[in-house]
């Protein structure tokens, strides 16, 4: 994979690419680069992964009923990724018999975010029970608190993020259309769901498009509409063998 990512950053920057790539491509094509020469394992410092097992991971957010899990499984059927859902997660601790249990239920009716280090040993269980090295990680990491806990557990950051932008009238018409049964599908909790979006959520959102790390993907229209922004960016990934 090394071999394959030197000769495209020698490809954009080479003299003749001009010929070839809009200033647009262009941008796309570096942040793709970027995403497969990430710092994302931090190899032989301590962190999770180590030099012989650092998988891709790219974090998926979004406001409740932006669409991620929809779209998450879209890219599993289509590109192989293996998907974690920080709320699916959550959800299954609660019906287990874990001692954090019901503190994780009263967060996730209330809308609130569950303390950091609950969520990043879940999402760590999870990678390291799979065969896969390729990974989603949806509606993680929600706060900055979510984020920094992850790098300093994991010791990695992600290799790119999605974020499916959509209005909120839209994304409350979605959740509370969702019909799955879930305690926080209701019009109280939305509120507090969107106000911790938009107050704790886009920071991290910021942090990763200053970092040029960010696909902002705009999120409303068919499901199938939406799937046809979000191909090319992990049909690119396969020519390096991703
Ligand atoms: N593009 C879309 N248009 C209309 N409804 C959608 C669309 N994408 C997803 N949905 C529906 O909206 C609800 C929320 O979608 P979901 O993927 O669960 O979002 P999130 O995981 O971001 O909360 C689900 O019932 C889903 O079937
Ligand atoms: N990183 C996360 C993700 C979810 N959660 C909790 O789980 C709830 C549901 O998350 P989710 O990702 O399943 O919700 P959607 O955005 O899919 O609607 C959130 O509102 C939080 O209460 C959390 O505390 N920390
Ligand atoms: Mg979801």
């Amino acid at each position: 994979m090394w071999r394959r990512v030197t000769s495209l950053s020698s490809f954009l920057t080479s003299p003749s690419r001009s010929f070839l790539l809009n200033p647009n491509q262009e941008a796309y094509g570096q942040r793709i680069c970027k995403s497969l020469c990430t710092d994302g394992g931090k190899s032989g410092s301590g962190g999770f992964f180590s030099r012989d097992h650092c998988p891709y991971i790219a974090f998926v957010l979004g406001g409740p009923g932006s669409g991620k899990g929809t779209q998450c499984t879209k890219i599993v059927e289509n590109f192989g990724f293996t998907h974690l859902s920080a709320g699916d997660l959550l959800r299954k601790e609660i019906t287990s018999d874990s001692k954090d249990g019901s503190m994780i239920f009263q967060m996730i009716k209330e809308g609130n975010i569950v303390p950091s280090e609950v969520t990043v040993k879940l999402l760590q269980k999870a990678i390291s029970l799979s065969e896969n090295n390729k990974f989603l990680i949806d509606g993680f990491p929600r706060t900055e608190e979510n984020r920094i806990s992850y790098e300093r557990i994991i010791g990695a950051e992600p290799n790119m993020v999605l974020f499916f932008h959509c209005p909120e009238e839209e994304m409350i018409k979605r959740v509370l259309n969702r019909n799955e049964g879930r305690i926080d599908d209701n019009e109280e909790t939305v509120k507090a769901r969107l106000n911790v979006f938009r107050g704790l959520s886009l920071p991290v959102v910021n942090y990763y498009a200053a970092k040029g790390k960010l696909h902002k993907i705009n999120g409303t229209g068919s499901e199938e509409e939406i799937f046809e922004r979000v191909k090319p960016i992990f049909a690119a990934l396969r020519y390096f063998g991703i």
